[in-house]
């Protein structure tokens, strides 16, 4: 068989993942951390482009990865325009787009723009897979109250994809014919219902559904109002406040769940109010999910850091489970998702898309 290595980069706010793959088999993974002292200096995600390029070419060199064996480079795809599911290769047109944050600034911009920095030091191919911009709403969904402001599909595209793949394969379903309910319990929560292998429906994490560890969600929009208009606050505090210092964070100092059911076990009674708040919305968001397929769901799919949360995901079970059957998948795999995506392509199982 045809061996394949792939180099997957997968930027966060916080770290930079990355991975040797050599066709399905990891050679090494590390996570390198940046502290927020480091990225200060940095006004856009863009500027960071060095200093993250720097540090993955570092820890190539440590791992003594020989950039000529290289078959390809993927990244975590940013918010581009809306667009198909699938794996893209990376051209011009996409990488003004990550570097202008064509729809918001996030730190997964810097995924295409590094898999392509390196892949064309060597002359191979550059790839994103299901970045968070994937958009498979149906009509209704995109409806908001107001006509400016539709709803958009912004979420954790590449985990859930990758898991919903992983659950028709479990149960020995066809991918197309499973109606799944999935949720990403991150430092964001996305929660998304998927038909006919399209997510029909989905809550940005960054502006609606649940709170999360960091963020806030959907918030009473008249007291965000006064808020914006305080004077107080620039839109950039506002944002931060909003995305970053939210929820667990804003209300008990840390975004750490494991740190908050220490503090359960201790008798902090206001930490296990904001944690049960946490489960009952994401389970009153799964509820309003499963109204968008009449009910007809095959199964509720957990995924992400917060499913390895025992506790959590009994909470959130109890009030959901009358739905459907609900499966854990705890963690998220990105950077094998990643790998896989080039993979298809390289195999000719899979045409690559072109970003326009
Ligand atoms: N065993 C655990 N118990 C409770 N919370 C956990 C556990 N493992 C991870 N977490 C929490 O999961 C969240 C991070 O999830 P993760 O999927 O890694 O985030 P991201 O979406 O940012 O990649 C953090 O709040 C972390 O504290
Ligand atoms: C923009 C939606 C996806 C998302 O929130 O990703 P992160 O949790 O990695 O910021």
């Amino acid at each position: 068989m045809q061996q394949y290595k792939i180099l997957a980069i997968n930027p966060g706010s916080t770290s930079t993942k990355i991975a040797v793959y050599t066709n399905e088999k990891i050679n090494f993974e590390q996570v390198i951390r940046h502290s927020l002292d480091e990225l200060k200096p940095f006004a856009k995600i863009y500027d960071q482009y060095d200093y993250r390029l720097q540090l993955v070419e570092k820890a190539l060199a440590d791992y003594h990865v020989d950039m000529e064996s290289l078959a390809a480079v993927v990244g975590r795809g940013g918010p581009l325009k809306p667009l198909a599911s699938g794996t893209y290769e990376v051209n011009e047109t996409m990488i003004e787009d990550l570097k202008r944050g064509v729809q918001t600034e996030h730190a997964s911009n810097l995924g295409g723009i590094l898999a392509k920095g390196i892949a064309d030091q060597v002359n191979i191919p550059a790839f994103i897979v299901d970045p968070v911009s994937v958009d498979e709403l149906q009509p209704l969904a995109r409806i908001s109250g107001l006509p400016d402001v539709p709803r958009r599909s912004l979420f954790h595209a590449l985990n859930l994809k990758a898991v919903a793949h992983r659950v028709a394969k479990d149960l020995n379903k066809n991918y197309d014919e499973l109606t799944l309910i999935l949720i990403h319990l991150g430092s964001g929560i996305s929660v998304g219902v998927q038909k006919n292998g399209k997510m029909i429906d989905v809550t940005n994490p960054n502006d609606l559904g649940p709170f999360s560890p960091e963020r806030a969600g959907a918030v009473p929009s008249y007291g965000l109002i006064n808020l914006c208009f305080s004077g107080k606050y620039t839109i950039e505090d506002i944002k931060k406040k909003l995305i970053g210092n939210a929820g667990l964070l804003a209300h008990l100092g840390t975004s750490n769940g494991r740190d908050v059911e220490d503090r359960i076990a201790a008798g902090d009674s206001k930490a296990a109010l904001v944690y049960e708040a946490m489960a009952y919305q994401v389970a009153k968001e799964i509820g309003a999910m499963a109204t968008v397929v009449n009910g007809q769901v095959d199964g509720i799919v957990l995924t992400g850091g917060l499913a390895y949360s025992a506790m959590l995901v009994k909470m959130i079970t109890a009030r959901i489970k009358f739905i459907a059957p609900v499966i854990v998948y705890p963690g998220e795999d990105e950077l094998k998702a990643l790998a896989e995506g080039a993979l298809r392509v390289l195999r000719g199982e899979e045409q690559p898309k072109v970003y326009k």
